[in-house]
């Protein structure tokens, strides 16, 4: 193996830190060359470096937010293609992680040098790429916010809302979006809640990992109505069906949301930016990503 080929870029201060004790070792032991992020952003630059440097393997050692920022770099060095990814979770909600098989530190030092690797789906937002989801009209930990077993018991979505309805009072946004979807041209206007894309991930019925695939977004557009109707009625349904009321649902290859002259903002993959209008799409299968035996390459 050429010397250098394999690099970590740990976030010494994601999740609760402990990781930054004992991961270094570890993977220095499997041969990777460990960078530390100093600061906020500094993963976007490793990230450009590994990029630069065309090390053939990048571990990332934190939450969503660094996976995030590593990835944008690969991207800025234009090797996001090139290279073979893996995830060592070491951040506080680990939504990738969770949606590849991933289950904790340790199983992702293992993945990270012996996994399997597959082909997965890269979602772009404006240029920006994001791995897990898109969101727009929920705040990005409002799935981390709220008492576990809602979850279990009411599905992702209902469980989503539910967190927002405690974590804040959000309003409404007026919005357009207008999609290529698998069955068509689509387009939806109107005031929504939230609008929850989703590429490791899907929103509706029993949530989960979605199919990163096969080049398609999992949109789900949720519209503004009382939050109290909206989570009595995902109880009602136990786990909200794709024909819920008030949720529309489409696989999207392409999207285009505009704020119909307001600002909107967007959490990708946790990260947090403004626009007035967002282009989505998907790089199908562009990146070759380490995954756990939980994975399913086709779970629908
Ligand atoms: N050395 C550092 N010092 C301070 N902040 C850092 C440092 N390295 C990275 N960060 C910032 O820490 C933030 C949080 O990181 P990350 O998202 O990986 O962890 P998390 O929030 O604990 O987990 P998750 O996103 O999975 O819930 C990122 O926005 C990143 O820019």
């Amino acid at each position: 193996m050429q010397i250098g080929s394999r690099r970590c870029i740990l976030n010494p201060v994601s999740g609760d830190g402990e990781h930054a004790d004992y991961v270094p070792r570890l993977m220095a032991a499997r041969g990777f060359e460990v960078y530390e992020t100093k600061a906020a952003g500094d993963a976007v630059e490793l990230g450009r470096e590994a990029g630069r440097a065309e090390a053939s393997e990048v571990a990332v050692c934190g939450g969503d937010g660094t996976v995030n920022e590593v990835i944008r770099g690969l991207d800025d060095a234009g090797h996001l293609d090139s290279v073979t990814l893996s995830v060592v979770p070491a951040g506080t909600a680990n939504l990738l992680a969770g949606n590849i098989g991933v289950t904790d530190i340790e199983h992702g030092v293992e993945i990270a040098d012996t996994g399997d690797t597959r082909p997965v789906d890269v979602g772009v937002a404006d240029d920006e790429p994001f791995l897990v989801s898109c969101i727009a009209g929920l705040p990005a930990d409002a799935s981390v916010s709220t008492p576990g077993d809602l979850k279990e018991r009411f599905g992702t979505l209902a469980f989503l809302l539910t967190g927002a309805q405690e974590a804040l009072r959000f309003d409404g946004f007026d919005i357009t979006v207008a999609a290529v979807g698998e069955d068509g041209p689509f387009t939806w206007s109107g005031e929504a809640a939230c609008l929850l894309v989703g590429n490791a991930r899907k929103f509706v019925a029993e949530g989960g990992q979605a199919n990163m695939e096969d080049g398609l977004l999992d949109v789900a557009i949720v519209e503004q109505m009382p939050t109290g109707n909206l989570v009595a009625e995902a109880i009602g349904q136990r786990l909200l069906s794709l024909d819920t009321d008030g949720v529309t649902h489409v696989r999207a290859k392409e999207i285009s949301v505009s704020g119909d002259g307001d600002e909107l903002t967007f959490s990708r993959d946790g990260e947090l930016s403004t626009h007035e209008a967002l282009s989505l799409s998907v790089r199908e299968r562009a990146l070759t990503l380490r995954v756990g035996a939980g994975y399913a390459p086709n779970p629908d």
